[in-house]
């Protein structure tokens, strides 16, 4: 369910869309994901709930500079009883094995306002792991810890939540040191989710902490393991590239308009997989396509596309749910209508994906939007870049 401004879109693929939640092990090490899958239609009545716990009301309130109780009260009257258009714990759908994408959420976000993205690629066929990171980068994040029983050694007794708010950088802090140990953990957590989820494929149902009863039994088998995929946004997108360079089994990246700043070049050379970079029109800059450039070169399969009249915010959810005028102050519309936008995005991933996964499906009919061909998209960069740098990439 929406709010007056707006709602977000449906899967528009052949398959309808569940949505659970899973977090492994009792302590900051384990994984918290949000799993978007194709589901067996009419399992569960109840569709999932957007932002799923008011700690992340405060998170936000801190990333964006707000009074706690302020940005509670704001949140909560705006996306307080907001849905995704996913059916909550709808029994998975068994019977053919589906590739798998990693999502990686950007500064300040976290697992579950990507929602637009990760029930299209569900809806399309696609199991969709959207990991929730615990290197301070997301809004709020939380895990289960034991409380020692007071005298009973060793004994732990009823679990409580422990919260991880969003780390500010600090006056004098150095932002390329910080965010470079985040990428690199972020990295790290996107490969313990497909660790985890090649457990579940060989039929190993995972100890979930959260206190949910979903039949892990069904996914026994239907993940497709060569067919894997790491996508993100922004620092998620940042976080797609260090992973593609630490971790082969993923056999293509998804940047959407990626932050490069946390990367250090030695990972360039590490990346061979393919790559897709789509950029919004407003948000980059040539510093960052010139970084991203650098991984353009050389005959890998790697293309650039810009959607016109985007911004930054026409990834995440929220451009779908604020008016026109939050729109404009908080810079989450561009000129284009979100839903247009998303669908550039979407449609140029799935083309994308099915040219490097040899996928058996008709996505190739946007191959074009690869090509910058099309109503709202552009091939490579709007942005300007220095003489000799554009002279390099002829
Ligand atoms: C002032 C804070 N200052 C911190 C460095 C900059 C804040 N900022 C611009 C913002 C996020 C904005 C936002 C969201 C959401 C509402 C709402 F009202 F709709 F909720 C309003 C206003 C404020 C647009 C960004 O950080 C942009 N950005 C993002 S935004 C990811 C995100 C986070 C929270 C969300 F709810 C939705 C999306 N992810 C990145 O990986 C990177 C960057 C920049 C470089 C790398």
């Amino acid at each position: 369910m929406g709010n007056r401004f707006g709602r977000i879109p449906a899967g528009k693929g052949p398959y309808s869309v569940g949505c659970t939640d899973l977090m492994t092990g009792h302590n900051i090490q384990g994984i918290f994901l949000r799993l978007y899958y194709p589901s067996q239609n009419g399992t569960s009545s109840e569709e999932t709930l957007w932002i799923p716990k008011k700690e992340y009301y405060y998170g936000l309130s801190d990333f964006l500079n707000m009074q706690r109780t302020l940005g509670e009260f704001i949140f909560a009257c705006f996306f307080g009883s907001m849905t995704c258009p996913a059916k909550w714990n709808a029994v998975f759908k068994p019977g053919e094995k589906y590739p798998l994408i990693i999502f990686s959420h950007g500064l300040g976000a976290f697992r579950s306002i990507y929602s637009a993205i990760c029930i299209e690629m569900a809806s399309q066929g696609f199991v969709v792991a959207a990991v929730e990171h615990r290197d301070q980068s997301a809004s709020a994040t939380y895990y289960y810890e034991g409380k020692p029983v007071s005298g009973a050694k060793g004994k732990v007794s009823e679990l409580h939540e422990e919260w991880i708010y969003y780390r500010k950088l600090k006056a004098n802090e150095d932002e390329f040191y910080l965010r470079h140990q985040q990428v690199q953990q972020r990295a790290d957590e996107c490969t313990r989710a497909v660790d985890l989820m090649l457990d579940i494929n060989s039929g190993k149902p995972p100890m979930n902490v959260l206190p949910l009863n979903f039949n892990w039994i069904l996914l026994k088998d239907s993940i497709d393991i060569q067919k894997i995929t790491v996508m993100g946004h922004s620092f998620g997108a940042a976080t797609a590239i260090e992973t593609l360079g630490k971790d082969t089994r993923f056999k293509c990246g998804i940047a959407l308009d990626a932050w490069m700043l946390p990367l250090s070049p030695e990972i360039y050379s590490r990346v061979h997989q393919p790559l897709l970079f789509i950029n919004s029109e407003k948000f980059q800059w040539a510093a960052n396509i010139l970084e991203m450039k650098k991984l353009s070169c050389g005959e890998r399969e790697r293309k650039m596309i810009t959607i016109e009249g985007s911004v930054h915010q026409s990834f995440p959810d929220f451009t779908f749910l604020v008016g026109s005028i939050v729109g404009k102050i908080f810079n989450l519309k561009g000129e284009i209508d979100p839903n247009l936008a998303i669908d550039i995005s979407n449609k140029a991933s799935l083309a994308f994906l099915q040219k490097c996964l040899g996928l058996k499906k008709d996505f190739n009919r946007w191959d074009a939007l690869l090509d910058g061909k099309g109503l709202n998209v552009i091939q490579g960069t709007n942005i300007d870049l220095p003489p000799v740098a554009s002279q390099s990439e002829q």
